[in-house]
Order: C-alpha cells, then structure tokens, then sequence
C-alpha cells in the first residue's frame, strides 16, 4: 500500500517528546509487545516439538479481516531515521492492526496516540525498543510512521483490502522527537 501525506511544519516544532523504554504495561493502551519478556500476567507457555520449543500465545487475533481485509505480510527496509526529528503528522489503520518486527536487532521509535479523534501534540506517547521487540499497533491507534533508529529490516502484518486504510492527521504545531 502506497501512502503518502504531506504536513507542512514551519521550523522545528517546540514540544520536545523523548522516548520512554517500551514495556508492554505501558504501551497496553496502543497495542502489544511481541515479545517474551516483561509481559504483565507472564504469558503461558506450551512446551512443543518434542520439548525444543516453547509456545507463547500474544494475541489471539489479530484483527485482520474486516469489511473484507485479509492478513498479509510485507518486508520494510528501513534507513535509520535521523533524530532530532520533527513530528507533524501521524496515521490510523482503523480497519486492522499493524505488527512491526525487526529481523535484526535494530531499535525502532514508536510514537503514538490512543484510538479516538486525532491527537493533540501534548497526547502523543513516544516508546523506545529494546532491539529484540517488536509491536503490534492495535485498529486505530494512531502512529507515526515507522520510525527506525538502526537501518535494517521489519517484518510487518497489515490488513490488505480494495480501499487504503490510512487516516492522516497533521499536528500543529508538532513535536519535536529526540533519543
Ligand atoms: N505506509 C506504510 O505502509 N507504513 C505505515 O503504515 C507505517 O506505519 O509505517
Ligand atoms: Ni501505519
């Protein structure tokens, strides 16, 4: 899916937002970690294949299909971004979730405001992953653009149908991000 906007800011935006480190009680209201670590319940775990593996259920569904929208799985590969980093625009996904998963260890920023009417720049949140995290955006969360501090790729699980589905709101002013 091609999306494209375009935001105009006039100069770097006076917020500053900073990264807090990602932790999936913190992030609860946008999404869900993948990951194993610091989920809050600990997440059951199924021995498998003759005791070699362990099965961890994150998310049941990932709420893939509506008015007609099927998985699918697509490859980014993403230059590091260059930060500080002028924020004027975020995106929703109303119809389907988005899953981000680096296939290095490279770290990404995940900036984002709860589901509802578009943010105001003092809402957005700002979470930084540890290298071996990954995120699924839950259907309207909104979110800026992947956002990677190290280049490399992401695995990404999106909702495809017939019409994009990709909100865009333009915040003014913006936010100012810095690692
Ligand atoms: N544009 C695109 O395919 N990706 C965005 O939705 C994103 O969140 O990175
Ligand atoms: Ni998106």
């Amino acid at each position: 899916m091609a999306w494209h906007c375009a935001c105009l800011s006039a100069g770097m935006p006076d917020l500053i937002l900073t990264p807090e480190p990602l932790t999936p009680v913190r992030f609860a209201p946008f999404g869900q970690v993948v990951a194993v670590q610091g989920q809050s319940p600990a997440l059951p775990a199924w021995p498998i294949n003759g005791g070699n593996a362990q099965r961890y259920e994150l998310l049941p569904d990932l709420q893939l299909t509506a008015e007609g929208g099927v998985p699918m799985l697509a490859l980014f590969s993403a230059q590091a971004r260059q930060f500080p980093l002028p924020v004027t625009e975020l995106e929703r996904h109303a119809l389907g979730s988005q899953t981000f998963v680096p296939l290095g260890t490279q770290r990404f920023v995940v900036v984002v405001a709860r589901p509802g009417p578009a943010p105001q720049a003092g809402e957005l949140q700002a979470f930084i992953t540890d290298g071996r995290q990954g995120v699924v955006l839950a259907p309207g969360t909104w979110h800026h653009a992947l956002l990677a501090v190290e280049g490399g790729d992401f695995v990404v699980v999106e909702r495809r149908a017939a019409a994009v589905d990709c909100e865009v709101c333009c915040l003014d002013p913006g936010v100012q991000l810095r690692l």
